[in-house]
């Protein structure tokens, strides 16, 4: 089994064996992200290295290049994702984009695309800006025009549970007063990446296959049901109101009606960029082959809506996390933000409520959000899974081919920390985005690549910047006294977070 790649001609990580690299993952004091992606540092020149999981050989994509061929133009080779969730086991995990294969992930990104559009965006966008407002109003209460000390994932994480529930489910919560509410709980508990959660997760990505042996769930089976009973009362509350609202489940029975389809908006095209980092749109194709579409049934739409809680809280937490962070120990960097923020407010009628293409137009607030998700990329790494033999010319001439089956790697922080395409990497520094034409965008990937990339990436950007909007205006953000700098990361955690917390000082600006 391990002369695998050695008969193939590609280099390899040396395996343990039976373990293969699966030992470094377990026993080493390195994030799983990071072990993944050792061949990348050991191996500079080749387009691609090998590795084991167990005796399964898999991949590990070196060259970015690579990476987005196989993501759009070769697109067949590579059509899933590598983890083996069960249905029967984890009916809304199963269910959720990232995690479906085949026809069922065509038909429903071909759904879910339909509800993610640019105007789509913005007409949400006055949903997310509510709930960031009034949640920053009651912090300002709370604070009583003095310096508060709080530890800002808790407080971003409250506040994307808030919004989230508005946008996804037209449920209004408070989760800055009402600290236990269920909403917040069960989507904490949904999104939970670290202890036993992120343990079954991480095993589900890297030995798929032990995983479904296993019949492991990755839920809990009371979230499943929260959320399952949830969507559907939802659903049933409003098609005997007949209500309409701007937010995720409305778009989802229109996508079910099929009321979406074809709708063309001439407010897209320039509501399409929500800032550099915007993942490209790529039409798929959502009839199966034998040219029928599936059905939306309520459990659907509940996987789409619970999976926004899933992939999209924790992530754009990261990001408001480590920008926050950024922003308290590079003080110079803190002041220009507030400048051009203050500047956009004198032109806002009521001098405080963003409007999406106010953000839109911040190129200072684009900068620094860009360099945030180069610098600390919230999802390190991605997979796809070989769904056709594919072959291609390595750097040295020789062919190497991918069989079908195998588990191919993609090390996205790897690439935003290649010196080679971002010099002096980990210097957090704004200014590289100033001039795009500069930025190799092949190796800047923060929302993936391809028609399998982040399908939320102008909400999480939009959402990002309309919360450092309301921050910034409002309070300066300083280290507070229990923040370890540089930070210390949690290399347990399946996720990116700080060992011992984001803990800031948030000082009133009384303006
Ligand atoms: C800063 C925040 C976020 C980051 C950095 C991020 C990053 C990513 C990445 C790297 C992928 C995999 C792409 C690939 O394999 O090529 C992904 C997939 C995905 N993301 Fe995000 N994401 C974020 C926020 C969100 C939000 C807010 C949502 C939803 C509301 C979301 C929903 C999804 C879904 C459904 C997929 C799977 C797409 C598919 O398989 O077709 N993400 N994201």
């Amino acid at each position: 089994t391990y002369d695998y790649f050695e008969k193939r001609n590609v280099p390899f990580v040396k395996p343990v064996p039976f373990f293969g690299q699966v030992w470094a993952f377990f026993s080493q004091e390195k994030h799983a992200v990071d072990v993944a992606s050792e061949g990348y540092y050991l191996f500079p020149n080749t387009r691609i290295s090998g590795l084991f999981t167990l005796r399964t050989p898999a991949y590990l994509v070196h060259d970015p290049v690579l990476y987005k061929q196989m993501a759009i133009t070769d697109f067949d080779h590579f059509a899933d994702h590598v983890s083996e969730i069960s249905i029967e086991h984890d009916p809304i995990l199963a269910r959720s984009l990232f995690f479906t294969k085949g026809a069922r992930w065509r038909h429903h990104r071909a759904g879910l695309s339909q509800a993610f559009t640019g105007s789509k965006m913005r007409n949400m966008f006055s949903l997310l800006s509510k709930s960031a407002s009034e949640a920053m109003q009651r912090l300002v209460v709370f604070s009583r025009a003095e310096p508060i000390s709080m530890e800002l994932r808790d407080l971003y994480s409250r506040l994307g549970n808030d919004a989230m529930s508005s946008i996804s489910f037209g449920v209004e919560v408070d989760s800055l007063t009402d600290r236990d509410n269920e909403f917040f709980l069960k989507g904490k508990r949904l999104a939970k990446v670290d202890g036993l959660p992120g343990l079954k997760l991480l095993i589900s990505t890297i030995m798929p296959g032990l995983f479904k042996f296993l019949r492991l769930s990755v839920l809990y089976q009371d979230v499943n049901e929260f959320y399952l009973d949830a969507v559907s009362t939802n659903i049933r509350y409003r098609e005997r109101n007949a209500l309409k609202r701007p937010d995720f489940i409305h778009l989802l029975l229109q996508v079910r009606k099929n009321e979406l389809n074809g709708e063309q908006n001439e407010d897209d095209a320039p509501l399409a960029s929500a800032g550099f980092s915007t993942a490209e749109t790529h039409t798929v194709d959502g009839t199966d082959d034998a040219g029928e579409k599936l059905e939306w049934r309520d459990i659907d739409i509940t996987a789409a809506a619970a999976s926004f809680f899933f992939g999209g809280i924790e992530t754009t937490t990261t990001l408001l996390c480590f920008a926050s962070y950024e922003l308290a120990v590079n003080p110079s960097i803190q002041a220009r933000l507030r400048a051009e923020i203050d500047a956009a407010r004198n032109e806002l009628d009521d001098g405080i409520t963003p409007t999406y293409e106010v953000l839109q137009r911040m190129k200072f607030m684009d900068m620094v959000v860009s360099e945030t998700l180069r610098r600390w990329a919230p999802f390190g790494s991605t997979n796809r899974r070989c769904t056709k033999d594919y072959t291609f010319t390595n750097y040295d001439g020789t062919q190497i081919t991918i069989e079908k089956g195998l588990n191919v790697s993609i090390p996205l922080k790897a690439f935003h920390l290649d010196e080679k395409y971002f010099p002096d990497p980990l210097r957090f520094d704004p200014e590289r985005f100033s001039d795009l034409t500069q930025i190799k965008q092949d190796a800047y990937v923060p929302f993936g690549t391809g028609l399998r990339n982040c399908i939320g990436s102008r909400l999480a950007l939009m959402q990002a910047k309309c919360f450092l909007f309301y921050m910034l205006s409002n309070f300066a953000i300083e280290p507070g006294p229990k923040l370890t700098i540089p930070i210390v990361l949690d290399e347990t955690s399946a996720g990116l977070n700080a060992k011992h917390g984001f803990w800031m000082t948030l000082v009133p600006r009384n303006v």
